[in-house]
């Protein structure tokens, strides 16, 4: 009690502010919406973009930022695009995303697209990397918890960016920084 007083500020565990986030981003929809489309053009800008010739990114819940237009983007400028398939052990494929029709909605309630050995790319130039906050002073973020991006990006060297809605934005990491948390390496946000 009494030594909480000399505490500069107040760490929030991970779960907990996920659970925060997600409640917070339901009541913002429209508002990441909107953002999306001026995070895209941001997007556009960088060379991270216009330098990749593939991108991996996700298909987005509606509380996340809108990938739909980012793939459509993608497509539309001769890019190839890569989506996730969640994989046994946490792991992700990176997978070419061919149309709508072709995905198949996993246990998580998510469009993947169908295994194939063949048509795995682990590494794209760039990787759209989703996430439920992100702390612009040091590009640390919190996804929805299940490992998936830190075990990838643990082993991926190409470049990392990710889109950052106001709802989604922390001056500072007010959460517990662990070992295997990666950094992104832009942030584009409002
Ligand atoms: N649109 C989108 N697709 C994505 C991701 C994402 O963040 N957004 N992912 C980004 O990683 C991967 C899937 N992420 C997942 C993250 C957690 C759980 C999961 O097991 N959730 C548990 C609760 C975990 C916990 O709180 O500890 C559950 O639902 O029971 C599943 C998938 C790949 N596809
Ligand atoms: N590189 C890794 N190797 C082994 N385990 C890992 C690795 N990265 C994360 N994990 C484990 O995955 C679990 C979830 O990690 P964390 O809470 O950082 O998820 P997150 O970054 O919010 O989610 P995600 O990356 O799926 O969007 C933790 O139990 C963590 O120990």
């Amino acid at each position: 009690m009494f030594l909480e007083c000399f505490e500069e500020e107040s760490i929030i565990d991970k779960k907990d502010l996920r659970k925060q986030q997600i409640k917070q981003l339901n009541k913002n929809k429209a508002q990441t919406k909107k953002e999306s489309l001026q995070l895209l053009e941001q997007l556009q800008q960088t060379p991270e973009w216009q330098n990749a010739t593939t991108i991996a990114t996700t298909v987005s819940n509606l509380i996340e930022v809108d990938t739909d237009i980012i793939i459509q983007t993608a497509l539309t400028e001769g890019k190839k695009v890569y989506l996730p398939k969640t994989m046994p052990h946490r792991q992700m494929a990176f997978l070419p995303y061919i149309d709508r029709d072709s995905l198949i909605v996993s246990d998580y309630g998510i469009p993947e697209p169908v295994y194939d050995e063949k048509s795995v790319e682990q590494s794209p130039d760039l990787v759209i990397v989703p996430g439920l906050a992100f702390a612009i002073d040091s590009n640390y973020r919190v996804g929805f918890g299940g490992g998936y991006y830190d075990r990838f990006l643990a082993q991926y060297e190409g470049k990392t960016v990710a889109l950052v809605p106001s709802a989604m934005k922390f001056e500072t990491a007010d959460w517990e920084i662990k070992d295997h948390d990666i950094k992104i390496d832009r942030l584009l946000y409002i």
